[in-house]
């Protein structure tokens, strides 16, 4: 079932997606964008990471089977493994096309090119900060060694990119003056990375709006998250015409990483569903989650997008009544769609009586909603003394049921109410699948 508006009435028959790109928006590439993956070289970045050649392919592997259009690696002079496993990478095979980093000079061009790799993406600081205190060299310098460096690996037969890293601490006239001049020699992308993640989105759509208006060539962007606009900037970066955006596995790289590929994936499927769910096997970002989590030793963050334990995890009455009669509701992406599930965590003071009839229904016991409501009173009041879990609920639930279905016994049996006779003993579960 489609969530989005069908146009009917006497116009033709248009699907109106309200959460995508506005459609009079020609230069937006939402429906159109490209990942290049980059947890196998941003990520590598990232404090906890060390990644051993085989957990490298692995993940890699792991990468081409999602459906990522480019897998970008650690520069091959970054050390002799790197180079070696860089090589590994290039001979498996895979759909994705593989890239390696480099500085913009040409002792790193030259090694890479020969590691196998289809193309090379080029970076040099563009930033007062950057040519001040990084590499020391001035515009002039950084416009002769990109032409130096772009024509050799071009010459190659290789795709090459150009970009500026802290593009938006640079000057504008100085960034249009380098990507003009790049375009004109035949990158095929220039990238634009907010390399301290200082950018906000209004300032990427802008900059990116510019930028399309002066070079011919792909615009990729790279985002880091120090300000907790990672995904937002992608979003806009592609809404203002860039192509492509760098991703990692839960946004891992230097200090707190940059924009996460399911936190992408999550904002990209509500506006461009259909893009997304041909493009990208949703239903394996778990498990490429929780193999880059377990090689760099961290956990999926409770509140991650889509695979979060409690990512799609209902709880207050009010949002379980709706959710039960439909999803929507309180919903803008369908668990179904990255193999996950939908809970309604009904154990707790929250909880109302449409979300407890469904518990009783589930137990195969028949109560009226009179009864319901009753019952939920009994749990309310328990979870006002203290934290609930489901065997707590089923008991109450259960003890109630016995009560008024035979009242003969009811003198006998303890009381529901009687709270030091639930049985408490088990483990509180997390979670209760209520629904799907
Ligand atoms: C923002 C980013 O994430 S960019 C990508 C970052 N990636 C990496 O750094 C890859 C891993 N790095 C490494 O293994 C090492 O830093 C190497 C092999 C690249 C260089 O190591 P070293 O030669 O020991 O230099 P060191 O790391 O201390 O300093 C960086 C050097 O690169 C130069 N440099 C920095 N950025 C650039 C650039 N974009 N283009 C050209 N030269 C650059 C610096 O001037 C400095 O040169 P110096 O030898 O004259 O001081
Ligand atoms: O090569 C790029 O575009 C980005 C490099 C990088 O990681 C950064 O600037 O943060
Ligand atoms: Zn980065």
């Amino acid at each position: 079932m489609s969530d989005f508006q069908e146009v009917t009435e006497s116009t033709p028959k248009v699907q109106v997606n309200p959460y995508g790109p506005n459609p009079s928006d020609f230069l937006s590439n939402v429906q159109n964008f490209q990942l290049i993956e980059s947890t196998l070289r941003e990520g590598e970045q990232f404090a906890n990471a060390f990644f051993t050649t085989e957990k490298k392919i692995e993940i890699a592997k792991a990468l081409d089977d999602f459906g990522v259009d480019y897998i970008e690696l650690t520069s091959p002079v970054a050390s002799e493994q790197s180079k070696k496993d860089c090589e590994a990478i290039c001979k498996l095979g895979l759909k994705a096309k593989i890239l390696t980093h480099i500085r913009c000079h040409m002792d790193d061009a030259r090694v890479a090119v020969e590691t196998g790799v289809d193309g090379v993406d080029v970076v040099i600081g563009t930033s007062k900060f950057l040519r001040q205190y990084s590499h020391g060299k001035d515009m002039n310098y950084i416009s002769k060694a990109a032409i130096e460096v772009i024509e050799f690996v071009k010459s190659k037969g290789l795709e090459i990119r150009f970009s500026s890293e802290d593009s938006f601490r640079s000057d504008l006239v100085d960034l249009l003056n380098i990507y003009k001049t790049v375009d004109k020699i035949g990158v095929n992308r220039i990238g634009i990375a907010d390399t301290v993640g200082c950018a906000n989105p209004r300032q990427v759509y802008e900059l990116v709006r510019t930028l399309k208006s002066v070079v011919s060539c792909d615009i990729e962007c790279h985002f880091h998250n120090d300000t907790g606009c990672a995904i937002a900037n992608a979003y806009t970066a592609l809404e203002g015409g860039a192509r492509l955006i760098d991703v990692s596995v839960l946004g891992i790289g230097e200090r707190n990483g940059i924009t996460p590929l399911g936190g992408l994936m999550a904002r990209m499927i509500v506006a461009a569903p259909d893009y997304v769910k041909s493009k990208y096997k949703l239903h394996k970002l778990r498990d490429l989650e929780t193999l880059v989590a377990e090689a760099v030793e961290v956990n999926i963050p409770f509140n991650n997008p889509i695979t979060g334990f409690c990512a799609f995890t209902h709880k207050a009455g009010i949002h379980a009544k709706a959710i039960l009669a439909n999803p929507s509701t309180y919903e803008i992406l369908n668990p179904s769609d990255f193999g996950m599930t939908r809970y309604i965590h009904f154990a707790n003071r929250l909880t109302g009586w449409n979300a407890i009839k469904s518990r009783v229904d589930q137990l195969n016991l028949h109560l009226t909603d009179a009864q319901c409501k009753e019952v939920t009173a009994k749990i309310k009041k328990l979870g006002d003394i203290r934290p609930l879990n489901i065997d707590d609920v089923d008991s109450i639930i259960k003890d109630y049921h016995a009560e008024v279905s035979t009242p003969v016994i009811k003198s006998k049996k303890k009381s529901s109410d009687d709270v030091d006779e639930i049985d408490i003993s088990k483990p509180a579960a997390k979670k209760s699948k209520l629904s799907e």
